[in-house]
């Protein structure tokens, strides 16, 4: 069985591709990193270690890469032929995938009428509908029937903690042992594609919701509070007393929009939590506040990990989730001028005020008690 993943970055390598290997797959990597696909190409396999006491490696092998921006017409190829697609790049990444896509599925149909899955793998609600919307964008009404016959985008929930790699060997990737993909099955045309360790499910939202609002929402508050109270090290900022009570506390919050919401037990969904944020805590991975802070625009928006449960807990409960405010208004203080989305919060706020950052990024209306709780809290943070 031959897969075409794109991005051969941290979880690419790290999670989807080891997944692949382990369930029979010949990977082909496509990624814009030349020196990666070099070295992808020279050895053919690279080594996965656990972040555990024990540091297990495995091998993954059978694979191979295709650099996109020379070799695009390789890459429709190679999707022709392929019996699934995957991808990690990033959100804002996924619309700049979408017309090699598109070229790889109109060569297939010229080939065969086998079905085809493709999944994204990134963390958002719906990475893989957007992703199709961005191919379908490109395609004439013929080619839109025909594509729904054969193609499907499942939406996926995927989780395992991959921070940047320190490695001397520039393939081998670090990573937690813990690890969950869970793929939408709706829709799915053909056979479900055979992964072990892909949980499938008749309905993703839950699934998403849960681990975004509790993984990623509790992940980028503590990177946030980390970095602005100095610290750089993950581990270390849950060492912090203050920012272990934050987590906590806005981690009650989206549990209760959660199990309120989806029917989780509300015990189980508890441990699920500590689980959580003992994974965060792993002494064996070394994990920077700035890479899970990464991108504040991107986590601000009102579908993304803050706004999105806070706003859903203002309208279940109509009471303002306090801890998701501080943590929103966390995010618009982070100011490390390295990540570029940091440093236009940071410039629209001295340019025009944070009540216009506020509704900008986060599309909260001025005058309701969310935002103005937001504004207060990120006043309250801008005077320390
Ligand atoms: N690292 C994690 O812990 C983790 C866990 C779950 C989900 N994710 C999600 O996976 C996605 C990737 O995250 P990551 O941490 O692996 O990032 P990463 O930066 O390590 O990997 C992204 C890869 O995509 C490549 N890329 C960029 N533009 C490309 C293009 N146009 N075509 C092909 N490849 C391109 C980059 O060169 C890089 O190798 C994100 O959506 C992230 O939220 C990450
Ligand atoms: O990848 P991002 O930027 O959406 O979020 C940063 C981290 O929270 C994320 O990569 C986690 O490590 C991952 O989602 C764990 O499953």
């Amino acid at each position: 069985m031959k897969a075409v993943h794109f991005g051969a970055g941290n979880i690419g390598r790290g999670f989807i591709g080891s997944l692949l290997y382990q369930s029979g797959y010949e990977t082909c990597f496509v990624d814009v990193n030349s020196e990666l696909v070099d070295l992808l190409n020279e050895k053919r396999q690279y080594t996965v270690q656990l972040a555990n006491a024990e540091h297990e490696q495995t091998l993954v092998e059978n694979v191979h890469a295709i650099n996109s921006s020379k070799d695009p017409s390789l890459v429709e190829e190679v999707i022709a032929s392929a019996d699934l697609v995957t991808a990690a790049v990033g959100p804002n990444v996924l619309p700049l995938i979408a017309g090699l896509i598109a070229n790889g599925l109109r060569k297939r149909i010229t080939q065969s009428d086998k079905e085809l899955t493709i999944i994204a793998c990134e963390n958002m609600i719906n990475g893989s509908t957007l992703l199709k919307e961005k191919v379908y964008e490109l395609l004439n009404e013929g080619e839109k029937i025909r594509f729904d016959k054969q193609f499907s985008f499942p939406n996926a929930a995927v989780d395992r903690i991959v921070p940047n790699q320190t490695n001397e060997d520039k393939l081998m990737v670090t990573v937690e042992p813990f690890y969950e993909w869970i793929v939408d099955e709706s829709g799915i045309k053909g056979e479900k594609p055979p992964i072990n360790g892909i949980t499938y499910v008749p309905d993703l939202q839950p699934y998403i919701e849960r681990k975004l609002f509790t993984v990623n929402t509790g992940h980028a508050v503590v990177a946030y509070f980390g970095y602005l109270a100095g610290i750089r090290s993950m581990a270390q900022a849950l060492e912090n007393k203050e920012i272990k009570e934050v987590i906590e506390n806005v981690l009650q919050e989206t549990s209760r929009y959660l199990t309120s919401k989806y029917g989780f037990d509300v015990q189980a969904h508890s441990e699920y939590v500590q689980k959580i944020i003992n994974r965060f805590a792993n002494p064996f991975i070394s994990d920077d506040t700035t890479r899970v802070g990464r991108s504040p625009i991107r986590k601000l928006k009102n579908n993304d990990r803050l706004v999105r449960p806070a706003t859903q807990y203002v309208e279940m409960f109509g009471e303002v989730p306090v801890n998701l405010a501080k943590g929103i208004a966390a995010a618009l203080s982070y100011n490390y001028v390295e990540d570029p989305d940091a440093k236009e919060i940071q410039e629209v706020i001295q340019q025009k005020g944070i009540e216009h950052a506020i509704e900008l990024y986060t599309g909260l209306q001025a005058g309701t008690d969310l935002f103005e709780e937001v504004n207060r809290q990120y006043k309250q943070m801008a005077k320390k």
